[in-house]
């Protein structure tokens, strides 16, 4: 088109960057509103009182603008900054239950880890950049927060 140039066909369009980063971290599955008949019905072998570890996978995904003049939603240097401080510092190496004072009383499994990696990752982005949470448990198990 006459006037225009990638660059600035790029300034309107959204793009959705990932940085993938791995902790591990141990845990037991057992929620303070249940009994210890009802933990160990629910979460079965979870519920083994020394615990089991995991090496989760995160993936943060933030959606925004192509800035025209940068070429980026945003510096992904940046963002691994911020991954880890809400993801590293805290969780890696850590039991989730007893090290982390978030899970003392919230079951830490994993929809519960993405939301607490999803509440304290937005307040340090830009507004509404924040996308998706998406944390591989293991090889088989998925979970995905978005801020709903
Ligand atoms: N909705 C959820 N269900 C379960 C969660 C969870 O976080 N959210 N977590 C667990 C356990 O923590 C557990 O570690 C899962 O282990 P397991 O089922 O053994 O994992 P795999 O499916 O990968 O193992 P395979 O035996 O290879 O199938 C349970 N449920
Ligand atoms: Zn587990």
């Amino acid at each position: 088109m006459a006037g225009s140039s990638v660059t600035e066909g790029a300034a309107e369009r959204l793009g959705y960057i990932t940085r993938v980063q791995s902790f591990s971290a141990c845990h037991r599955l057992h929620s303070i509103h249940l009994s210890d008949e009802e933990n160990k019905r629910v979460y079965g072998k979870c519920n083994n009182p020394n615990g089991h570890g995991h090496n989760y996978k995160v993936e943060v995904t933030v959606c925004g603008k192509i800035d025209a003049h940068t070429g980026m939603v945003m510096n992904l240097t940046d963002l691994k900054a911020r991954i880890e401080e809400v993801i590293m510092i805290p969780l890696d190496h850590k039991n989730l239950d007893k090290d982390v004072p978030y899970f003392a009383k919230v079951v830490s499994t994993t929809e519960n880890v993405a939301v607490y990696i999803w509440d304290h990752m937005v307040k340090l982005l830009p507004p509404s950049l924040l996308y998706e949470i998406k944390i591989h448990e293991t090889d088989k198990n998925i979970v995905i927060y978005r801020g709903e």
